[in-house]
């Protein structure tokens, strides 16, 4: 995906302003501070979002041209409140994701059960297959819509803080699913992700800094330009240090003086 010049203006403000990237192979963290415009230029590249300018493109094609089922093929969006419908079951609610293979008035067969049921194995859901998601916890909830966005077989996935209302395990597990999903040999996943969960987002491959509606740095978490922009853009709150094996760490930096 490539990403040029986009400017969004929301409420008269401008919110991003001239952003240009590459979304490569393999998982991406946004990162910024609160109103830094992350969740924006989410829905911008999924194409929920029209830009008052620049483009955003797919294979050379412009997502906000793309039909809504076309685009559901090339991409997979999970907001930061995904919507459901309580009254559906998880597995209903996978399945849902298969319209972005069949279209609206296709008929689902055993390959698209079989696609479902390896989505809810990978977010650990398939054991509350019959229940109703407004019968699951928030983070149970979570793991259900992002079964859904695997469901839909698309290459690329835009994820708005997935790991929001997830306990540690589960935190942890995700990370590990983002790497797996990214590096699979027959189905390999671009993985887009907005997180504030510093500690998992410097485990993606590249990290975009986004402050005030603009790319601040990007690169992968260990390169010394990425932590040190972090540490700006958090304003010092937290450190960065870069362990033996070459992995970053971050930690709030809770007893020192704040300037
Ligand atoms: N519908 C809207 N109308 C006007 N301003 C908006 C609207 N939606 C968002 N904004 C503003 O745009 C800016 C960016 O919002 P956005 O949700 O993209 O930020 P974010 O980086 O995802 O923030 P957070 O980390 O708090 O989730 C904020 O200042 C927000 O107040």
């Amino acid at each position: 995906m490539q990403v040029s010049g986009l400017s969004v203006a929301l409420g008269g403000r401008p919110v991003l302003d001239g952003v240009d990237l590459s979304v490569l192979p393999g998982w991406t963290a946004i990162v910024g501070p609160n109103g830094a415009g992350k969740s924006t230029l989410l829905r911008t590249l999924a194409g929920l979002q029209v830009p008052q300018a620049g483009t955003v493109e797919l294979q050379g094609r412009s997502v906000h041209r793309m039909h809504v089922v076309e685009r559901a093929r090339h991409l997979a969006w999970l907001a930061q409140q995904g919507h459901t419908t309580g009254e559906l079951t998880v597995r209903e609610t996978v399945g849902l994701g298969r319209i972005a293979q069949l279209g609206l008035l296709g008929t689902p067969g055993p390959a698209d059960a079989a696609v479902v049921a390896q989505a809810m194995a990978l977010t650990e859901c398939a054991e509350w297959a019959q229940r109703r998601l407004q019968q699951l916890s928030g983070g149970e909830r979570q793991r259900v819509l992002l079964a859904r966005a695997l469901a839909t077989e698309a290459p690329l996935l835009l994820l708005d803080e997935p790991t929001t209302h997830l306990d540690a395990p589960h935190q942890v597990a995700l990370a590990r699913l983002f790497d797996h999903l990214a590096r699979d040999s027959v189905q390999p996943r671009s993985i887009v992700t907005v997180l504030h969960d510093l500690p998992i987002a410097l485990r993606a491959d590249r990290v975009i800094v986004l402050a005030a509606g603009r790319v601040v740095t990007q690169g992968a978490p260990f390169e010394a330009g990425v932590r040190r922009a972090l540490e700006e853009v958090f304003q010092g709150a937290i450190r960065i240090e870069v362990d033996a094996r070459g992995r970053s760490r971050v930690e709030l930096a809770l007893d020192e003086p704040q300037a």
